[in-house]
Formats: C-alpha cells, structure tokens, sequence
C-alpha cells in the first residue's frame, strides 16, 4: 500500500517509511491512496477470531512491507490479556474490548464498547501498545534510533511514555498543557524517572502542544538532523491500530454482516472517529458514527452547519473532561481530503483560510449537501450533562462511567434509532478523573492497585513556554 499527503505535494511512501516519519513534508496527513475493500463474506470469516488475529487482517491490508509471520508476532505479542486487563478484569477479557450492554433503550440496544484496560486505563494503549512494538521493530531493521515529540491533553502521553519505557532507541519528549489536566494524569506521567522519558508542561493549552509538534516536523532539516518522529494520531500506525476495534466491535454486537450498528464516539483530535469513519469507509456496516463533543464544540458546530471555526487558544474551555479541550482538531483533515474527493490542493487550500482566517464555510457548497453519505451525525455535552449522565448511568445500570464516556452516552441517546445498536467508545476508566465522579456520585472511583500510590510519588517535569525555539533547545541539549 501507497500512503499520500492530505495537501496533494509529498511523495507517495510505504506503511513502514511513514512510520517514522509523522507528518508529512508538505505539512499534510498521510493516508492510504485507497481504502481497501471488505466485503461481507470476508467479514463474516472473521468471526470468533482472535483479536490479534483480527488485527493481523486488518493491518495486513495496510502495511504489504511487514512479512506476514513478523506482523502476526507482533500482533500476537501486542493483543494479550495480560496487557488489556489492568484496569477492571472482565469475564470476556479475552475480546480485548469486550462490549458492555448496559440495556436496551427506545427499542435499541447501547453498549460500551472497552477500550481502557490497557496499563495507562485509556483507549490510547489499544493503538500505542502496537506502535511501541512497531518502532522496535522498524528501527531494529534500519538501525536508527528515534526521537519522538508528541502533544497531549492527558492520555497519550502516558500512553505512549508507557509503551515506550524501556525500547531501545528511542527517546520521548512530551508536550503537555500546564495545570489543565486531572491530577491522577498529570501524576501517571510525571513519576515517570525513566532516562528516555521527557515531559514538558507547555503554558498553553492542548492545541499550543500540537501546533509546536507540527512547527518542529515542518523544520525539514531540524527533523531529520535529530530524528524526530510523532506518537499523536498524526501518525498513520495510531489511525489504522484504531480502525481494528470498531470491527471487533461490529463483530461482537452483530451475528451476520447484514446487520448494522452505530457508533457514537467521544471526540476531540478526530483520531478515533477518523478510524472509525476509516472502517466504514472499508465496508464496515456502520450506520452512523456520531461525533460527541464537550463544550469545545468546533467539531458539533461543523456537523450541524458546515462551518468550521477553529478556536483560538484563548477561547479554548477547561472542562470536566480535559482530554477533549480541543479547538484544533488534526484529523478532521484527513477527512476533509476525503469529502473534497481526496483533492490535495484544495485541503491545502482550505488548511491555508484556516491558518490565515480561522476556518472555511461549506454551508452552501455541494459537498456539505453530500456529507450525509459519511453516516456522520454530531452533539455536545456540557459539564451539567456530564454529572447528569454518570449518576443515570450509574444507579439505572450500576455502572460507572468517566467523563468523556458520559459525554458520548448523553450524545448516543439523542440519536438512538430503533433496532440498530449503540455502541459508545468507552475511552478511559472514572479514576482518571475522580475528582469529578466524586462530586457526582459522593463516592471514589475504584483504582487499580498498580496506581493507588501514583499521587504520592515524586515528579519530574520541565515548565516551557508554548515556544518552538525552546522546545528545540530543550531537545537538543538532551540529546547531547
Ligand atoms: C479519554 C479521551 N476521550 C476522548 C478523546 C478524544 O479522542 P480523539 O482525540 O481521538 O477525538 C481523548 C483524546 O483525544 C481522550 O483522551
Ligand atoms: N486526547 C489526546 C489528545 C491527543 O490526541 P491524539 O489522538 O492525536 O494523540 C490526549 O489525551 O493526549
């Protein structure tokens, strides 16, 4: 498979030479030049297997340079109970993200499909487990070493810094934004003492992180001097890792492939609904995917109206559920180029309006008349809807949800269609954000013993300012 640039003027490369690499030179995405096709009976022959033997089928239609036998070791070493259970232990651990039914509402079933056992308790170890075992395996064979500059608004840092404790080769340098995430994640990535782990708390906010992330990859020659690569879902390798679970997903709640479902998905980055939107795309009969959003609602706003109106940093909200405190969502080009029939110059055109006049309007345009055929429907929720729907959730089916997992219920529900099934991406466990589940619930949330500690133990972390210079420096000079 050939991967090309969402802004039309990179050269086409291969899975494992965009890997390394991130963004693309002209300041694009990458993506594949098509998405290859499943049918339904090749659908159904994947039933009951195993979930890294399912991945095996999905990313073997991705990345043609990895022999078969290394993608399925790799695979196999990636997907296993052990590392997907940390958080709560279930009966069908053994699917990896098992579905939780909660009940049936409006003549519909809605679920939870589990995406946060793995070490860090967020959905971002189902893609960062495989791209740490991934770069082991790509640099191995080049003999490079890599320096990894990533963003987070709290989950994929520790995500990736966990993954990559330990992999030889390979140095991480953190952006996170200071004082806007909980507690409990701040402290699982800044007791980190590991010597190839850097974080750096950014006085800014998550898109600050971002921005500096892809001024530094488009420093051409900084880039390749020191080797510099990216774990956000920039990266190509956290996209197609995620687009697995939305089929075992549809696998799990379906019991023929002439069955639909829909997807309802916690938004901030684009990265998950874009996997999702991926798998579709596939063939994966999904009926809609609904984009849920908190009071930073860019994404909602688009969805409803075609007009895109990136937030500035300033006018970004710190809400109750931080992960999503995005204003500029990355992925959403990559979706972009899709709903402009994968023209690059006019993505780039419009990402240049959004640089020079913070968005575009396609109200009036053709396309936005033509978007209802990406199944893609949108809502938000607000601090208020948060509380409202852990304390419903919780007493109706005595289940407790976080957060952003609240955000996506109380969206899910406004769009519940009789006799096709919900399922909500459970993308992190309540202790992540305990402070908020106290005050809705008046009880803690359970924590799993490899983290009852975690606040208590020592910190190491930079403070920057939101400054591409001072983040080069900062890589430089710990580079030797
Ligand atoms: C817990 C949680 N939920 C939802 C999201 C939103 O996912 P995405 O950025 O892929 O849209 C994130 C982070 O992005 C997250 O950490
Ligand atoms: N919510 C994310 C933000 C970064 O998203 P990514 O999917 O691009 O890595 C986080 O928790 O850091």
């Amino acid at each position: 498979m050939r991967y090309q640039s969402t802004r039309g003027n990179s050269p086409q490369q291969s899975f494992l030479e965009i890997l390394l690499g991130g963004l693309a030179p002209d300041g694009g995405l990458y993506l594949p030049v098509q998405y290859p096709k499943v049918t339904t009976a090749q659908l159904d022959s994947w039933r009951g297997l195993s979930y890294a033997d399912l991945a095996y089928e999905v990313l073997s239609l991705y990345s043609d340079d990895i022999p078969e036998a290394d993608l399925r070791a790799l695979l196999r070493k990636t997907y296993t109970e052990q590392v997907y259970c940390n958080g709560r232990p279930q009966d069908n651990a053994k699917d990896i993200t098992p579905i939780h039914w909660l009940g049936e509402e409006h003549g519909t079933r809605i679920g939870l499909l589990s995406l946060s056992n793995g070490p860090t308790l967020a959905f971002k170890d189902m893609a960062m487990q495989l791209l740490g075992n991934l770069f082991e395996y790509a640099l191995k064979k080049k003999g490079q070493h890599l320096n990894i500059l990533g963003a987070t608004s709290g989950d994929t840092g520790s995500a990736a810094e966990y993954a990559m404790r330990g992999k030889e080769g390979v140095k991480v340098f953190m952006l996170s934004p200071r004082g806007k995430m909980s507690a409990f994640q701040s402290a699982q990535m800044y007791s980190l003492q590991d010597p190839n782990i850097f974080n750096l708390a950014v006085a800014g906010v998550f898109d600050d992180c971002q921005d500096i992330v892809k001024a530094v990859s488009n420093d051409h020659a900084f880039k390749a001097r020191n080797q510099i690569g990216t774990v956000n879902s920039i990266n190509w390798g956290r996209v197609v890792a995620q687009v697995v679970y939305y089929f075992q997903g549809y696998l799990l709640a379906t019991k023929s492939s002439a069955e639909k479902v829909s997807f309802t998905v916690p938004s901030g980055n684009f990265g998950n609904v874009c996997a999702g939107h991926i798998a579709r795309m596939m063939g994966l009969p999904i009926e809609h995917l609904i984009v849920a959003t908190n009071e930073n609602d860019v994404l909602d706003e688009f969805f409803r109206t075609g007009i895109y109106r990136a937030r500035k940093s300033a006018e970004t909200l710190h809400t109750s559920s931080p992960s999503m405190d995005i204003s500029k969502a990355s992925n959403f080009e990559r979706f972009v180029f899709d709903f402009m029939g994968q023209d690059g110059k006019a993505t780039a055109g419009m990402f240049k309006q959004v640089d020079e006049t913070g968005g575009f309007d396609i109200s009036k345009d053709a396309v936005f008349k033509d978007l209802s055929k990406y199944g893609f429907q949108s809502g938000r929720s607000t601090h208020e809807n948060r509380l409202e729907t852990i304390r419903d959730i919780d007493q109706r089916y005595g289940v407790m949800i976080d957060t952003h997992t609240a955000d996506g219920v109380k969206v899910a529900r406004e769009h519940l269609q009789a006799g096709i099934p919900m399922i909500v991406l459970e993308t992190a466990l309540p202790i992540k954000f305990e402070e908020t589940i106290e005050i809705a619930l008046g009880r803690p949330a359970e924590c799993p013993p490899a983290f009852k500690d975690i606040k208590s133990k020592p910190q190491r972390v930079e403070n920057i300012d939101a400054d591409v210079n001072q983040v080069k420096a900062f890589i430089t000079t710990h580079l030797g």
